[in-house]
């Protein structure tokens, strides 16, 4: 299991952002070209590791689109985006969300007081995006159960934990170092 995904992972070519080190991958880029045998892989060990007791997968634009896609055709479990699109529809809350290397607005909608959720993103790297997002949710008081991040790239994950308080479930754990990626450990491991 997940043989496929770290042999993925460790053949990312790195690109320069700035002073960013970005792995490029099919998980968090689509590109080079993800094979459905990854994605449902994926989307199984979410399934049989995380609490799927939930009303809605919540996903973030772009990168988790097509993780909770895999995860709803898995579950039966309905999804919705965090766009950054804004739509101006009664009840649209907007974040901020910086990352290592930029940063936009997203925009959350139809997630109502109460509702369970799993929230999914593809990478938590400075954990800039799952900190203003969880924080979001939190405010419109919806009912946080799970948040995925599938690949952990260096040390955001703890400070989203701290800031958050929310745990965040994730498949591997990985960093770039010496201009490849190396991974640290996965959840089977
Ligand atoms: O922990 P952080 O440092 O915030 O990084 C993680 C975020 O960065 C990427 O999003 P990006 O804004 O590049 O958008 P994309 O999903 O549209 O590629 C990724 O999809 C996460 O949302
Ligand atoms: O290095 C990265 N690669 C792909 N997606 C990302 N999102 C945050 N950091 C990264």
């Amino acid at each position: 299991m997940l043989e496929e995904v770290k042999k993925s992972l460790e053949a990312s070519p790195i690109v320069k952002k700035g002073d960013y080190n970005y792995f490029v991958n099919p998980i968090s880029d689509g590109v080079p070209t993800m094979k459905p045998s990854m994605l449902r892989e994926l989307a199984n060990v979410v399934k049989e590791h995380v609490d799927m007791d939930i009303d809605k997968i919540v996903a973030i634009e772009a990168m988790g689109i097509h993780l909770a896609t895999a995860l709803s055709l898995a579950t039966d479990i309905p999804f919705v985006i965090i766009r950054k699109r804004q739509y101006g529809l009664e009840g649209e809350k907007e974040i901020s969300q910086k990352t290592g290397y930029g940063s936009s607005k997203l925009y959350i909608n139809d997630l109502k007081e109460g509702e369970k959720i799993l929230l999914i993103d593809d990478v938590v790297s400075t954990g800039g995006t799952l900190i203003s997002t969880l924080n979001a949710l939190k405010e419109l008081n919806i009912d946080i159960k799970a948040a995925v991040a599938v690949i952990e790239k260096g040390e955001g994950k703890k400070l989203v934990e701290k800031e958050t308080g929310i745990p965040i479930f994730s498949v591997v754990k990985l960093d770039v170092i010496d201009g490849k990626v190396v991974i640290e450990k996965t959840i089977e491991d």
